[in-house]
């Protein structure tokens, strides 16, 4: 599967308006980057036409003054440029590097934003390539773009430098360009394909190593390490033939760029040549055609150079302007809005992306303040619906109302503010226990954060942490258990305070002794609320108001616990061998 055709991918005209448009925002770094680039290089071109008048005055027999006051001029004008030229490198770099920062914080706003049945169908590796990747690749071309714009300036100003030369000399010069336009008409439409394919074939293998990572349980418990280490490999490989392809045509175009230099010099000097002996030019103008011309090798040669990584850096920025266009529903909510009520399915089907159908025809009313117990064997579907129920990502089929109001037509900050969810990933942050609670209520004083920890039985362990709610936790920082790590996540839904929570197997990850604590806490969150609490343990199910039985994606039993148990249905079985 190739993940690039799934997020978008802007076109080259959107890429540059919107990265044009983050440009426009420092008008005043703009500006001094403008001038301070043609300063730099207009005391550089002086340099060698002072050179040419230095070789003239020599030819002429000169006096010791003149020459040693051009000789002083050349000097300043090259320490001028000097200077000038490390200042403008320095603005450009900051001007574009800040262009760069705001256009990262618009695609990780949206990457995170992205409703998260587009992200499952994308597969995280592209986005993960995108915001990783891709957004390193556009700024290390920051840099790059730098010493183009430079270049840009160096090659306009020099000539203008030719100018006041003899224009013939200036004209056997214009003959590199037609080498330089064909080669580019070559190299420019091959250099985006191949660039193209090259991000393409790295964002797949990406996507191949995830998987392979994520899934190591499942690739060890079927023996598949063989399998699947082929299926990277293979990646690996077309990631490395994209890129040695770039490589390639890369490298014809650095050979035609050398030829028409070559070719430039000679007609230059051949010219110069024979407009000396015809005594129609001095030899301090050829000299300074010839060393001007040589000075454009470097600008010119990374104007062109840079094609190529500006193709590479244009295929990467056209990925980030890509998500940055996303469509996002905008939140229309007004703080405060907070439909209550009960949840509704309605005929609820659902698939994953390319496989079969796991949740059949589901319709349940869970009335308001009502707790709904989901119970049955692993794959039956229990967490596909209870993600379902809780906004998670949009049903296949049918319709879920939440207070009467269709899930579709809650924008993202209403549905959270209305359903907690907690799925079986649960993650601490990295940062601070306060800041990981403050996620899901930025204002909260730090007495309400203990409040929701001791809501869910956790501000034990936490008073006992070495800086208590203040303490770094997560990856590299205080360890904290899975158990731990689902209190903290209940906590958050405490936080939240939403009159609707789907609590998916809150307690399944436990121990026995800490799985009766999560219990608690998670009835302690249920109590009150409308309440979807996907059960292994059955005693959790016990104290809810009814219990779904599900089995093959659809609910084979519904009713209060003590009608199922008094049906003598597979409920009754369930409870009668959990009591054993
Ligand atoms: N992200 C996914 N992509 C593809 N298939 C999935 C995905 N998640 C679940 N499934 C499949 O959907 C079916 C129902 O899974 P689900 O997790 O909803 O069942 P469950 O009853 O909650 O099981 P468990 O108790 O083991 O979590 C299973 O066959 C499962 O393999």
């Amino acid at each position: 599967m190739s993940a690039t055709t799934i997020l978008p991918v802007a076109s080259g005209r959107v890429t540059v308006a919107t990265f044009w448009r983050n440009l426009r925002r420092c008008p005043l770094l703009a500006w001094a980057s403008v001038v301070t680039s043609v300063a730099a290089s207009g005391a550089a071109v002086v340099v060698p036409i002072l050179l040419g008048r230095l070789v003239d005055l020599v030819v002429a027999g000169g006096s010791v003054d003149a020459l040693l006051a051009t000789s002083a001029w050349i000097l300043g004008a090259g320490l001028m440029a000097a200077v000038l030229t490390g200042a403008s490198r320095w603005l450009v770099t900051e001007w574009g590097m800040r262009a760069c920062a705001d256009l990262r914080e618009e695609v990780l706003d949206r990457a995170l934003r992205m409703d998260s049945a587009r992200l499952e169908s994308a597969g995280s590796g592209d986005v993960a390539s995108r915001v990783t990747g891709d957004v390193e690749q556009v700024a290390d071309s920051i840099r790059l773009a730098a010493g183009i714009f430079t270049a840009l300036v160096t090659v306009v100003i020099t000539f203008a430098g030719f100018a006041t030369l003899d224009w013939r000399i200036a004209l056997a010069f214009l003959i590199v360009f037609p080498v330089h336009v064909l080669s580019l008409r070559r190299f420019v439409p091959r250099a985006k394909r191949l660039y193209a394919a090259e991000r393409e074939a790295a964002a797949v293998r990406t996507q191949s190593l995830l998987t392979t990572f994520t899934g190591a349980r499942t690739v060890h418990a079927y023996g598949m390490a063989q399998r699947q280490g082929q299926r990277v490999d293979g990646a690996s490989r077309n990631a490395v033939t994209a890129r040695l392809r770039a490589v390639r045509g890369f490298l014809w175009f650095a050979n035609m760029m050398n030829y028409a230099e070559a070719i430039g010099l000679t007609a230059v000097l051949l010219t110069g040549f024979l407009l000396v002996r015809a005594g129609e030019s001095s030899v301090g103008d050829v000299t300074a055609a010839a060393l001007l011309f040589h000075r454009l090798f470097g600008p010119l040669g990374m104007l062109l150079i840079s094609f190529n990584d500006v193709q590479s850096a244009g295929a990467a920025l056209a990925r980030l302007v890509g998500i940055t266009g996303l469509d996002v529903p905008e939140s229309r909510a007004r703080a405060g809005d907070r439909p209550a009520g009960g949840i509704g399915a309605k005929a609820i089907g659902h698939h994953y992306p390319g496989g079969p159908t796991v949740v059949h025809d589901v319709s349940v009313e869970i009335a308001e303040g009502e707790s709904l117990a989901v119970v049955g064997e692993s794959g039956a579907g229990k967490t596909t619906l209870a993600a379902i129920l809780g906004g998670v990502f949009p049903a296949a089929e049918g319709e879920v109302l939440l207070g009467g109001r269709p899930i579709a037509d809650l924008d993202p900050a209403e549905l959270r503010r209305t359903v907690g969810v907690v799925t079986q990933e649960v993650h601490v942050f990295a940062g601070t226990l306060a800041d990981d609670l403050r996620l899901a209520a930025p204002d909260a004083a730090e007495e309400q954060l203990w409040e929701a920890l001791r809501l869910v039985g956790a501000d034990q362990w936490v008073a006992a942490l070495p800086e208590g709610l203040h303490t770094r936790v997560g990856e590299g920082d205080h360890p904290v258990t899975p158990g731990q790590a689902q209190q903290v996540a209940l906590a958050r839904v405490a936080l939240l305070d939403p009159p609707i929570v789907v609590l998916d197997e809150a307690s399944a990850e436990a121990g026995s002794a800490g799985a009766r604590q999560l219990e608690l806490a998670s009835a302690a969150l249920v109590r009150g609320r409308t309440a979807v609490v996907v059960a292994h343990r059955l005693t959790q199910a016990q104290s809810c108001d009814r219990i779904a039985v599900m089995a093959h994606g659809r609910i084979v039993e519904l009713g209060t616990p003590e009608e199922l148990v008094a049906a003598g249905g597979r409920y009754a079985e369930l409870w009668a061998a959990w009591q054993r």
